[in-house]
């Protein structure tokens, strides 16, 4: 079975979770579509299979990729995640909504044209290192340039972090595609981003051989119309999961200090020689940043660029622990009032 498991990303990490008798009696399975009130799930013989989410279980707490075990029928307990991406969601409730689980590499896709953007890939770099998943940088269309040439965009995209491997490919190129496979074989878990139009759909069906349909499935019940994910983990030819939801398309930065810290070490180190602990790199005495700055060791491009993912963080992160917040003290003011009036009441 352990042989099995590992087609579906399974390892250690995960075996580790078990106790003797959970592996005696539970199976393991892979979750691949989150809906409302059941999810699908793949089995170590790759046998797809619906679960109705009963008791504790809800679907918010869910996400494709994550590892499960069942006693066949029912949905015992989640297992721990080695990386989770997730993102802020839409309306006033400002909850963070899981997207995908457990990838080992994010592909993070650009063109050779307009489309390239040090500002987004950075985004994309910060919200990976954060989760702790590989970046490689994707960028396609080498076989039509505009603007500048390929390797001049593969230059630009090399000088952003150290820990991202560049690849320029052409993404109608079977061999190009190849030359992603390295990342996609058994048991790695995959996932693309990037705007509109790089290339995202041509990898995936380089990759899987599938066209992938992403779309969302609407669910109806009486308290109206919910969106979940279709169908979004697709076995790749060289053995591994792609990933691939509507969420995973449309992600924004929240909660990636930690990413920004890391992709931005240069200026985290030096903000640790500025004379004053708060310093704003602006026009303190006794700035290291604006120090470096002016021996050219920093770019001016890069300081902004790092100020203003900081100020997109803040203000997404801020919201989602504000609206936390206020959750926790209307919960807590209901209570009270509930121990008012059964007090009033004589219970
Ligand atoms: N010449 C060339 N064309 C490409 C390359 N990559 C993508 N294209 C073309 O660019 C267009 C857009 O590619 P898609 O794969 O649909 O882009 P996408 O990122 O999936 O776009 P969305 O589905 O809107 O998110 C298509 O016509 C592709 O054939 C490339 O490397 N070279
Ligand atoms: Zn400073």
């Amino acid at each position: 079975m352990i042989s099995d498991l590992k087609l579906l990303g399974w390892s250690q990490f995960f075996n580790g979770q078990l106790d003797l008798e959970e592996f005696e009696t539970l199976t393991p399975l892979r979750l691949t579509e989150v809906r409302r009130r059941s999810v699908m799930a793949l089995t170590p013989a790759l046998e797809r299979m619906e679960i109705a989410l009963t008791g504790d279980h809800v679907a918010t707490d869910m996400a494709v990729g994550d590892f499960a075990l069942t006693d066949g029928e029912r949905l015992i307990r989640l297992l721990d995640r080695k990386t989770v991406i997730s993102r802020k969601a839409a309306g006033l409730q400002a909850q963070a909504q899981l997207i995908a689980a457990n990838l080992d590499t994010l592909f993070i896709t650009t063109s050779c044209n307009h489309d390239f953007n040090e500002a987004r890939l950075e985004r994309y770099l910060a919200i990976a290192i954060e989760a702790e998943v590989t970046p490689v940088i994707v960028i396609t269309k080498a076989d039509k340039p505009e603007e500048m040439a390929a390797e001049a965009y593969e230059d630009r995209a090399k000088a952003l972090y150290e820990g991202a491997e560049v690849l320029l490919i052409n993404a109608k190129s079977p061999e190009d595609i190849a030359r992603l496979e390295g990342y996609c074989g058994t048991g790695q878990t995959i996932a693309l981003v990037g705007s509109s139009g790089v290339g995202k759909s041509t990898i995936a069906r380089g990759l899987t051989g599938e066209d992938i349909e992403v779309g969302e499935i609407r669910e109806d019940d009486a308290k109206g119309r919910h969106t979940t994910t279709a169908r979004s983990m697709h076995r790749m030819h060289a053995g591994g999961w792609l990933i691939d939801t509507p969420g995973m398309r449309e992600l924004a930065l929240h909660d990636a200090s930690e990413g920004i810290a890391t992709l931005f070490e240069d200026i985290t180190d030096l903000a640790l020689s500025c004379k004053f602990s708060d310093c704003q790199h602006r026009s303190e005495p006794g700035c290291a940043v604006r120090a470096a700055l002016e021996t050219g060791e920093l770019s001016e491009e890069r300081l902004e660029r790092w100020r203003k993912l900081m100020d997109e963080d803040a203000r997404n992160s801020e919201s989602i622990a504000e609206a936390r917040e206020r959750g926790r003290k209307f919960s807590k003011m209901v209570k009270n009032t509930m121990k008012v009036k059964k007090a009033k009441r004589g219970e």
